[in-house]
């Protein structure tokens, strides 16, 4: 009998481990590259991840490694789960070995400078690879401690899809299938702005209809970018849209919303952010949202007013003073103006 290569997973945090550990969970062996030799030596020792979703054991499926040329050259799938800051020059230095491959993206941010998604950055590292993303309502401690969870893979390479399907596929986890790559990846990247805001509106006591307010013309605004962009609309419907919205607005566990909460604690972006101590790409894709959106002329008053308060020295009440006295708009504007119906 032929033993299957191992699948790699790229990354040594939570979302990472979770990944590594649902797939090991399935029979496949798995090598989790990470850059800290330390951190790998950790969880081949203990079975547990020193640092990050403490308290979970790892499968014996899973390989703690660092040697990621090694790591590349076993393995025809790959899954991506670095920060957006890091996912490029991680790759670029291998680029020549990933043709190919089929490189699945894990990651949730937009690239600083160039606003590329993780997966356009992956197109352009490498070429020749066959290129997926996976998004969707997908807390890693949640995966990982087996709540029931749906995720969706999204390529124009059906057999991509259809091999991480089968892979992912388990007891607690479904995969569903999705050819709008870009919809898919860019609701992923999106949502964290809004969880950040969501985070915020629990801190200072705001009520139920609040929040409520504050996920839908969240999913307005963010579709209403979306739809500027080419993308459909209807994408921002499922999970890889309004229930991954849903879940980093609502869950503290999430951590764009935990640096929400702790600026409406009153904390400093820069004390928010360095209590968290791990990636929330929310702060980057706001900055880089808000540059767009007034690039575009595209009406998106939460980033405006979440950029005012921590770039711009505008205060809360200001920010909520302009909004709320904002003309009159129309509901569900974003679906009229978009050509789909
Ligand atoms: N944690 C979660 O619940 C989920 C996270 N994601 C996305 O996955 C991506 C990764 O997030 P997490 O694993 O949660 O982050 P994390 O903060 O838990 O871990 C980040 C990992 O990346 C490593 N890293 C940072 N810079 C690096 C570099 N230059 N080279 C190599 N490794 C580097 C760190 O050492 C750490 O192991 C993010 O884009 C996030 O939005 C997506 C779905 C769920
Ligand atoms: O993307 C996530 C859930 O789907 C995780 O969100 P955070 O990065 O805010 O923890």
């Amino acid at each position: 009998m032929t033993q299957e290569q191992p699948i790699a997973v790229l990354g040594g945090g939570s979302f990472g481990t979770a990944v590594a550990n649902l797939l090991a969970e399935n029979g496949h062996s798995v090598r989790q590259w990470m850059r800290d030799p330390q951190q790998a030596e950790a969880i081949r020792l203990n079975r547990e991840n020193p640092r990050y979703l403490k308290g979970i054991k790892i499968l014996p499926g899973v390989t703690a490694v660092t040697d990621l040329p090694a790591t590349i050259a076993g393995s025809s799938l790959i899954f991506v789960a670095l920060p957006s800051s890091a996912l490029r020059s991680v790759l670029a230095r291998h680029a020549d070995q990933l043709t190919g491959k089929m490189l699945v993206s894990l990651t949730k941010g937009i690239e600083a400078q160039s606003f590329k998604l993780m997966s356009e950055i992956l197109e352009e590292v490498a070429p020749g690879a066959r290129i997926g993303v996976l998004s969707g309502p997908n807390l890693a401690r949640e995966i990982a401690e087996h709540a029931l969870t749906a995720t969706v893979v999204a390529s124009a390479d059906e057999a991509l899809c259809e091999r991480v399907q089968a892979v992912l596929h388990g007891r607690t986890f479904r995969v569903y299938a999705s050819s709008d790559r870009f919809g898919v990846e860019l609701g992923g990247a999106l949502k964290n702005v809004y969880a950040i805001i969501a985070g915020m509106a629990v801190a200072l006591g705001m009520g139920e209809n609040t929040k409520s307010m504050l996920i839908t013309r969240a999913l307005a605004e963010m579709t209403r970018f979306a739809v500027s962009q080419g993308a459909n609309p209807m994408t921002f419907l499922g999970l890889a849209g309004v229930g991954d919205l849903i879940v980093t607005c609502s869950s503290p566990k999430s951590r764009n919303y935990q640096v929400g909460f702790a600026l409406g604690e009153g904390l400093s972006l820069e004390d928010a952010v360095s209590r968290l101590g791990e990636v929330a790409e929310g702060v980057n894709t706001l900055k880089v949202l808000k540059a767009k959106a007034q690039e575009l002329q595209v009406y998106m008053p939460l980033v405006a007013g979440l950029h005012a308060i921590l770039f711009e020295g505008r205060t809360l009440n200001q920010v909520i003073e302009l909004l709320m006295r904002a003309e009159p708009k129309t509901d569900v504007d974003f679906i009229s103006t978009s050509g789909f119906n």
